[in-house]
């Protein structure tokens, strides 16, 4: 598949089966065979792994994985490039190619029909995925629950700084305490926008997202933790009290509540929200639960 890797195979595959790209479908497809190895490599794959991938393209990575993988199951949304996969991962019985939005398709179902033998084991998923709906696509693969073990995903450089950001940093936001919340993020490496075709306007990052066995943090009410996270960080310049007195998370709790359940949360008054981590947001969820009020 290395042989894909290159703006001319990429340009030839797609002028031979007539498709044309679609920015508004994140296509800017690799044409760098050394970082598509090291995609696959970060994943750790094994012989007996069944591994999804959102968005095949041109099918350069998914040959890989293939060859590393015991299964790999492929999730294209453009109808336009079937024929061209096809053609590409002909003769590689171990791939299936499906037409699928990444964003309605029930992953465990899918598996199960992939490897029925493997039914309820852990998967993974690789991808480089497409812009346009990195941060809710990476959202909605966790908030289902699906049965992921790692997922390792190209996204462009400025989220995966937010995915694995710490607490107080320009980057650190809802979308860190969410992921950090399911998995353990870990920056790989910076990707620049030259090994694209077309070449995108950022740069981009390999992240490997290892899923916690368990939430990192024990919460009494999960919607109330992240509307907790989402208030806090509503309005950035603000302290948390006040971010969240504004918020409406505790409907008619007044500033003094609010400025009692941080103090009984351990949380200094005059602390910003993007500086309070995981820990000291689930303290606060457990004394908004225990206050009751909420829903
Ligand atoms: C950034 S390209 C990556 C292509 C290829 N894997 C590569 O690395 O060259 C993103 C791919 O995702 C596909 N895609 C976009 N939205 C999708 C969705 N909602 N579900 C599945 N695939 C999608 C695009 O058609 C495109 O093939």
């Amino acid at each position: 598949m290395a042989q894909l890797a290159t703006p001319s195979a990429v340009r030839a595959v797609l002028e031979k089966y007539n498709v044309h790209l679609r920015r508004s479908l994140g296509q800017n497809f690799l044409v760098d065979a050394n970082i598509v190895r090291k995609i696959a490599a970060a994943a750790g794959l094994e012989k007996d792994d069944l591994v999804f991938e959102i968005g095949p393209g041109t099918g350069v990575l998914t040959g890989v994985l293939a060859t590393e993988a015991g299964r790999v199951v492929a999730l294209e949304i453009d109808r336009s490039l079937l024929p061209v996969l096809a053609e590409t991962l002909a003769g590689l019985d171990n791939v299936t190619v499906l037409h699928r939005d990444a964003m309605q398709a029930d992953l465990d179902e899918l598996a199960a029909a992939a490897a029925p033998d493997a039914a309820g084991r852990p998967y993974k998923l690789v991808a480089n995925l497409p812009y346009y709906i990195t941060t809710p696509l990476i959202m909605r693969l966790l908030e289902k629950r699906f049965n992921i073990s790692r997922l390792v995903v190209m996204v462009q450089l400025e989220v995966a700084a937010r995915l694995a950001a710490a607490p107080g940093g320009k980057d650190y936001g809802a979308l860190s305490v969410a992921v950090q919340y399911y998995t353990e993020p870990e920056m790989l490496f910076r990707v620049p926008r030259t090994v694209f075709l077309p070449r995108p306007e950022v740069d981009s990052a390999v992240v490997r997202l290892e899923r916690r066995p368990a939430p990192a943090v024990a919460v009494p009410d999960e919607e109330l933790f992240f509307a907790l996270v989402r208030g806090a960080f509503g309005q950035r310049r603000k302290t948390a009290g006040n971010a969240l007195a504004g918020s409406g998370v505790m409907p008619g709790w007044s500033r003094a509540q609010w400025e009692q359940a941080l103090s009984a949360a351990g949380i200094a008054l005059g602390r910003r929200g993007e500086t309070l981590g995981l820990a000291e947001f689930a303290a606060l969820c457990r004394v908004c639960a225990a206050g009751g009020g909420y829903r």
